[in-house]
């Protein structure tokens, strides 16, 4: 459990990540704060799932620098590595879930940083923590789906599962990229509504990135918006122009008309 009581979780100084084929992110600078919901907009190819890479430790920048908790990330041994991934919790937009297991394995996958192999072993013989696992899918409303088949679950059921994991390993920022790409618009907006709910409950930090601009302004506090890996603005979501976003999407607008 990071020690530190800042209000910054990251802190990045100007951070660039090159793969091979070419500079995804390049200059970043932008910190995150304990308790905000921050929304990662751009059109495809901007950086955003980079940064959310980033930000959970997958990849490490290739140049500038990047402190989580106060801590330069290029310090870090292996062990203070996996404490802090153990702090955030990641939603992907393709959930991970195991298809052919029942929900209760998918959901006490949140647990694996914390159980012994042995443990998450047995359990995937004898489901353990269930009174844990029926809580966290209570939270998210599917209790009753708790020894399912998780590929017999809707797509909207099924993230809520994803949610339901992340809910179980309990971390302190919350990281999601592009939680509804696969959902109707009611459902996204249930699946966002219910994410902000979760971590407003207990002062988490939340960042999305979300294709879905109207999305992304009903429920973000902040909106970072990315192209071609550049960080072209970083303003609370009330002060975010028409015109801003016309400039932030203007390659994707013109290409549309075309
Ligand atoms: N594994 C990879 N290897 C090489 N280049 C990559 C890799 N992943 C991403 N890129 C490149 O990095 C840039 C940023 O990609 P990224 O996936 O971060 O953008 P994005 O904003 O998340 O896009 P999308 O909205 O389509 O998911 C793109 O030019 C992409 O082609």
């Amino acid at each position: 459990m990071p020690t530190s009581s800042s209000e910054v979780i990251y802190d990045l100084q100007q951070v660039s990540y090159q793969f091979e084929s070419g500079l995804a992110l390049e200059n970043i600078s932008c910190q995150f704060n304990r308790g905000e919901t921050v929304g990662l907009i751009g059109s495809s190819g901007a950086g955003k799932s980079t940064l959310l890479k980033l930000l959970n430790l997958m990849l490490a920048p290739t140049d500038g620098a990047l402190l989580v908790f106060d801590r330069h990330t290029d310090q870090l041994s292996l062990k203070s590595r996996r404490r802090l991934q153990q702090q955030i919790g990641t939603i992907y937009q393709h959930l991970h879930l195991v298809d052919n297991l029942q929900v209760i394995h998918n959901v006490n996958a949140g647990n694996l940083g914390r159980w012994s192999w042995l443990k998450a072993l047995i359990s995937l013989v004898y489901p353990l923590g269930r009174r844990d696992a029926y809580a966290a899918l209570e939270r998210v409303g599917i209790p009753e789906k708790l020894y399912e088949r998780t590929d017999q679950l809707s797509g909207g059921q099924q993230q809520r599962v994803a949610i339901a994991r992340v809910l179980m390993q309990d971390p302190l920022v919350l990281l999601a990229d592009e939680p509804t790409a696969s959902l109707d618009r009611e459902l996204s907006q249930e699946v966002m509504a219910l994410l902000c709910q979760l971590c407003a409950e207990r002062g988490r930090t939340l960042i999305v990135s979300l294709h879905d601009v109207d999305l992304a302004r009903q429920y973000c506090d902040r909106l970072i918006g990315l192209r071609q890996g550049r960080l072209i603005f970083d303003r609370p979501t009330a002060a975010v122009t028409e015109t801003m976003l016309a400039q932030l999407y203007q390659r994707a607008l013109a290409s549309r008309n075309d």
